[in-house]
C-alpha cells in the first residue's frame, strides 16, 4: 500500500532523513521505533509533504506522491494525526469531528463514531478545551476516520496520556485495524506497541537500521531497550 524508498528530508540547511526504506502493506499495523531525535516525526511529515525538501520516492497504491502538495496527498486517502493533536480549542468535539473534507467513500459515519467513541458522543457540544488529553487525541482519530482515508499516519498517540487511557487508545486501534484501516505508528511507549503491531521498523539517525516481525519482538526486547535507551 506504502513504498517508501531513498526517502531524504531537510529542515533548511539541517538533513534529517538520509534514505529510508520502508513498507506497509494493506491492513497492516507497523510502527517506526527509535530514540528521540531519530526522525520517525519526520518520516510522517515527509509522507505528507509537510516538510521544507524532501527527495526520493513515497508511493501510494502505486503512486508517486514525492512532488504532490498535502492536500493532494491528503486526498489520495492517507490521513495524518500530528503529536500535537490540532483540536481547535473555540470548536466544540461535533464541529472538530466535522472539519476535515472527505475524501473517499468508506470512512465511518458519526453514528459508528459514537459507538466507538462514547466519550465523544456524550462531549459532542463540549468545546475542544473542555477535552481531557485522551478525548482529544481520541477525537484527533476519529476526525480522519470519517474522511475516507485508508492509510493512518498516527504520531505518538499515547504521549502524556495515563495507563488505563492508553489502554483504550490500544484497544480503539485494534478495532481500527480490525474494521480494514491500515496504520503506520510513531510510538515511544514500547509495551503498547507490541500488542497491536504486525511490523516495528527501527530508525535511527535519519535511516531504517532493522525491521522487526511482531513474532521476533520477544527475543529482541533487550537489544531494544539498549538501542531505544527506554
Ligand atoms: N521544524 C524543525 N526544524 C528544524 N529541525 C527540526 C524540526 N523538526 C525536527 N527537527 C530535527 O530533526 C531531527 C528529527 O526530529 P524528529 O522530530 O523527526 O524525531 P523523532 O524521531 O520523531 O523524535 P521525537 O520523538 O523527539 O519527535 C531532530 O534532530 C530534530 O531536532
Amino acid at each position: 500500500m506504502l513504498e517508501v524508498s531513498g526517502l531524504n528530508a531537510w529542515y533548511d540547511e539541517s538533513h534529517v532523513l538520509h534514505g529510508m526504506d520502508f513498507t506497509v502493506r494493506e491492513g497492516e499495523v507497523v510502527t517506526l521505533l527509535g530514540r528521540n531525535g531519530a526522525g520517525k516525526s519526520t518520516t510522517l511529515k515527509s509522507i505528507m509533504g509537510l516538510v521544507p525538501k524532501r527527495q526520493g520516492s513515497v508511493r501510494f497504491r502505486g503512486q508517486e506522491l514525492i512532488a504532490a502538495r498535502p492536500d493532494t496527498i491528503g486526498r489520495q486517502g492517507i490521513g495524518f494525526c500530528p503529536e500535537e493533536r490540532g483540536i481547535f480549542a473555540s470548536l466544540s468535539v461535533h464541529e472538530n469531528l466535522l472539519l476535515p473534507p472527505v475524501v473517499a467513500p468508506g470512512g465511518l459515519t458519526i453514528a459508528e463514531i459514537h459507538t466507538l467513541f462514547p466519550n465523544l458522543q456524550e462531549r459532542a457540544r463540549s468545546p475542544g478545551t473542555k477535552l481531557s488529553g485522551g478525548e482529544q487525541q481520541m477525537l484527533a482519530i476519529a476526525r480522519i476516520l470519517r474522511t475516507g482515508a485508508k492509510l493512518l499516519l498516527l504520531d505518538e498517540p499515547t504521549e502524556g496520556l495515563a495507563p488505563v487511557i492508553v489502554q483504550q487508545i490500544g484497544n480503539m486501534i485494534a478495532e481500527i485495524k480490525r474494521r480494514g484501516f491500515t496504520i503506520l505508528l510513531v510510538e515511544q511507549n514500547f509495551r503498547f506497541v507490541a500488542k497491536l503491531a504486525d511490523r516495528h521498523y527501527l530508525v535511527e539517525q535519519g535511516k531504517i537500521i532493522d525491521m522487526i516481525p511482531a513474532h521476533a519482538l520477544a527475543s529482541r526486547m533487550d537489544d531494544l531497550h539498549n538501542r531505544l535507551g527506554v
